[in-house]
């Protein structure tokens, strides 16, 4: 609850009664009150938009229900509670679908119903504050530039496609190694466009057992199997109106491509186990880090599910092209993680980040994250050496080997780290590796290689 005074208005001609009221409402200090005896000069106060007016619903100068509608013509979020000396069943109708929130009857007990209802209005107004201002942190949360940390050319292409995508309700394929940051881009998408006020629902598709995945996404009937002791929603009607992301979309199985290709054609879905179709506005955001175009000449993947998902693709880059973001990152998380543990700061040794720059990061953008955290918590000073970045044995430069890629991809692959390393200095690179600087120069022209 926040520190602003919850205004209320008290109109009502009966001075006595008025004052009544005011003074059982005053026991509440957060409440500032205003009496008015006219409803005149209740509606010409109305800029200084109470939270609540109580309403006397016979007044001599204007009807209680002309009253309701001008407060409400003024200030929507104003709540308007009627305080009427009978009881009128009809009026009393009448008055809530014209907006009143509750109708009270003028008796003893008034003051002490009139003081509930107040805190019930005080509660919906809390919890509509606190809703809308957790939408706007979503908002700023995830903002690309706050949350995707990274300045490489590579990763300013992906801001680039992102804002694109943001911009509309294309589908969009994700593509990238693990933990090159999928998933962040989809919210990140969701969050910055046009549905970001509706859900985002994730689902790993790898993860759930390939007997309830139908029923996961798109829901059943009461009965439709043994356990299904009642009606369950979807995620695609959980996400209706906002985003499904579907990770790991590669590993769907042929049967269910079948109906999710006919979802996204139709927009609408059924329930396992129902016979009507339920209409569905959902957007697709999918990720995967198997190549779908080789899936699909496999046979493993439906071609026109393929081209029906692709939309605008996205590729994250490993994070080993990515260059000096390594460094940002690392800071980034170390910052953060000292932060979040109340220690100081720390800075990274001139060793431990040419350490970092000449490693090939398998687990990508996660793996760094982990390794510097323990770092941080590993290193006996401020600053972390070397020797405090433990790299996960299994992925040491043997790996590198047991890729298994083309000569032309090592290559690239080596002059690039060498330049990460060095400071994107041509000349010494070229010297340290024993090649031509005008080879370097013709890569980074075709984009094979980059530089700051
Ligand atoms: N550019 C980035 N800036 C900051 N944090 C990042 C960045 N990229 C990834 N991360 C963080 O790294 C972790 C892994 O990211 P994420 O889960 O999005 O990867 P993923 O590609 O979806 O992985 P997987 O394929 O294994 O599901 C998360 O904690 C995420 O917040």
């Amino acid at each position: 609850m926040n520190n602003t005074p919850f205004k209320i208005f008290i109109l009502d001609d009966d001075v006595w009664y008025s004052e009544l009221l005011e003074y059982h409402l005053s026991l509440n200090p957060d409440y500032e009150l205003k009496k008015f005896h006219s409803a005149k000069d209740c509606l010409s106060s109305m800029y200084e938009r109470p939270n609540v007016v109580t309403l006397d619903y016979s007044l001599p100068d204007k009807s209680g229900a002309e009253v309701l509608q001008k407060i409400k013509e003024q200030n929507p979020d104003t709540q308007v509670i009627i305080i009427s000396g009978q009881e009128d069943v009809a009026t009393a109708v009448d008055l809530l679908k014209k907006g009143a929130y509750d109708y009270i009857v003028k008796d003893e007990d008034t003051p002490e119903r009139l003081w509930n209802t107040i805190n019930k209005v005080r509660e919906n107004v809390s919890l509509r504050e606190e809703i809308k201002q957790l939408k706007e942190e979503i908002g700023q949360k995830y903002d690309f530039s706050k949350v995707i940390i990274g300045n490489s050319e590579p990763i300013r292409r992906v801001f680039t496609m992102m804002d694109k995508a943001a911009k509309t309700n294309i589908t969009v394929s994700i593509t990238g190694e693990t933990g090159t940051g999928k998933e962040l881009v989809a919210k990140a998408i969701h969050y910055n466009g046009p549905r970001k006020k509706h859900p985002y629902i994730a689902v790993n598709v790898a993860a759930i057992p390939k007997e309830l995945i139908e029923s996961e996404l798109f829901g059943h009937e009461k009965g439709a199997f043994t356990g299904a002791v009642a009606r369950r929603l979807g995620k695609f009607e959980e996400a209706n109106k906002g985003t499904i992301f579907l990770d790991e979309i590669g590993e769907l199985d042929i049967t269910l491509q079948a109906k999710l290709l006919r979802v996204l054609q139709e927009k609408e879905i059924s329930r396992v186990g129902g016979n009507s179709v339920v209409p569905v506005d959902v957007r697709i955001i999918v990720a995967t880090h198997k190549n779908l175009a080789d899936e699909v000449k496999k046979g493993n993947f439906r071609e026109d599910l393929y081209y029906r998902l692709l939309g605008l693709p996205i590729n994250l880059p490993p994070l080993r092209d990515r260059g000096s973001d390594i460094l940002v990152l690392a800071k980034h998380f170390i910052d953060n993680f000292a932060k979040e543990n109340g220690l100081g700061r720390r800075t990274l040794s001139a060793g431990a980040q040419e350490k970092l720059l000449s490693y090939s990061f398998p687990g990508n953008v996660r793996e760094l994250r982990a390794l510097v955290e323990l770092a941080v918590v590993l290193a006996d000073e401020d600053v972390i050496q070397e020797y405090d970045l433990n790299f996960n044995a299994n992925h040491t430069e043997k790996d590198f080997l047991a890729q298994e890629r083309s000569l032309k991809e090592y290559t690239t692959e080596i002059i690039q780290r060498f330049l990460n390393k060095y400071d994107h200095n041509v000349l010494l690179v070229a010297d340290k590796l024993d090649i031509g600087k005008s080879t370097i120069y013709r890569m980074i022209q075709s984009k094979e290689l980059y530089i700051k």
